[in-house]
């Protein structure tokens, strides 16, 4: 079953297009991949298609339903952990996910989900104490608090170390074991490899490529798919 279709998407800035007519299907319980270099459009593609912003063109359906206008129902079945997200520096783990359940009709159990996320020792720690990896394990755990059947998760292990990153990948797979469908934007090849299905490639605003990792390599005939990325999009300096 497709759970998000995106048809010619289409979303510019003052600057110029960011997104010029981007299609995409993701199914249901996939790890779906969105990678591309720095002003591809991916960021703007996962705000459309979560409700943060208003496509200039094209359609948009996540769950059967339109992001801008069944917005309030479509807060209620995803989840999303976006590139800027902050919280005040005073905020606690605990508060943290005590308040975001508030939001939701049927949360999870913010306590479980802050035990399995391995928060529970942190929970009286201020959002503004937490070192990078922390904050992001909170925001992951944020992101499905209100037991999402879909998640977007934005460049999470940017800011990890390499062990931090590997746990991460585990605990996506976990989400995904429970059926969640994860769209997952990242600048790293390891970890499309490591963990999505199936990934777009994104260049100057279009898709330039979409297939499963091992069908990108395949197709570019390259030996991996860092070798498969640099051969499909164009350099561009940024
Ligand atoms: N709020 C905004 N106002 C003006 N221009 C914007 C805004 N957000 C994004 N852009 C521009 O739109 C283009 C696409 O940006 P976007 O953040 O979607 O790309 P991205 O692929 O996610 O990039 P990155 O890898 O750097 O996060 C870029 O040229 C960016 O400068």
């Amino acid at each position: 079953m497709t759970v998000i279709e995106i048809d010619g998407l289409r979303k510019g800035y003052r600057g110029g297009t960011a997104v010029d007519g981007v299609s995409l299907r993701v199914g249901r319980g996939e790890i779906f991949g969105i990678a591309g270099p720095n002003g591809a459009g991916k960021t703007t593609v996962v705000e459309c298609a979560s409700g943060l912003r208003r496509p200039d063109g094209g359609t948009v359906r996540v769950l059967g339903l339109d992001p801008q206008t069944d917005r309030r129902r479509l807060l209620q079945r995803v989840g999303a952990q976006l590139q800027e997200a902050a919280l005040p520096d005073a905020i606690t783990v605990g508060e943290a996910l005590r308040m975001y359940a508030s939001f939701y009709d049927d949360p999870a159990d913010w306590r479980a989900l802050m035990d399995q996320w391995g928060l529970t020792e942190r929970r009286r720690t201020g959002f503004g104490k937490l070192s990078g990896g922390w904050k992001q394990r909170l925001f992951i755990a944020l992101a499905l608090v209100g037991r999402p059947e879909v998640v977007f998760l934005d460049e999470l292990t940017t800011s990890l170390d390499p062990s931090a990153r590997r746990t991460t990948w585990g605990l996506i797979r976990d989400i995904r074991e429970r059926g969640v469908t994860v769209v997952l934007v990242t600048h790293f090849m390891d970890e499309a490899e490591a963990l999505c299905d199936r990934l777009a490639i994104m260049d100057r605003g279009r898709v330039v490529a979409t297939g499963t990792p091992a069908g990108l390599i395949a197709e570019g005939r390259c030996r991996s798919l860092d070798e498969a990325y640099f051969a499909l999009i164009t350099e561009n300096g940024v």
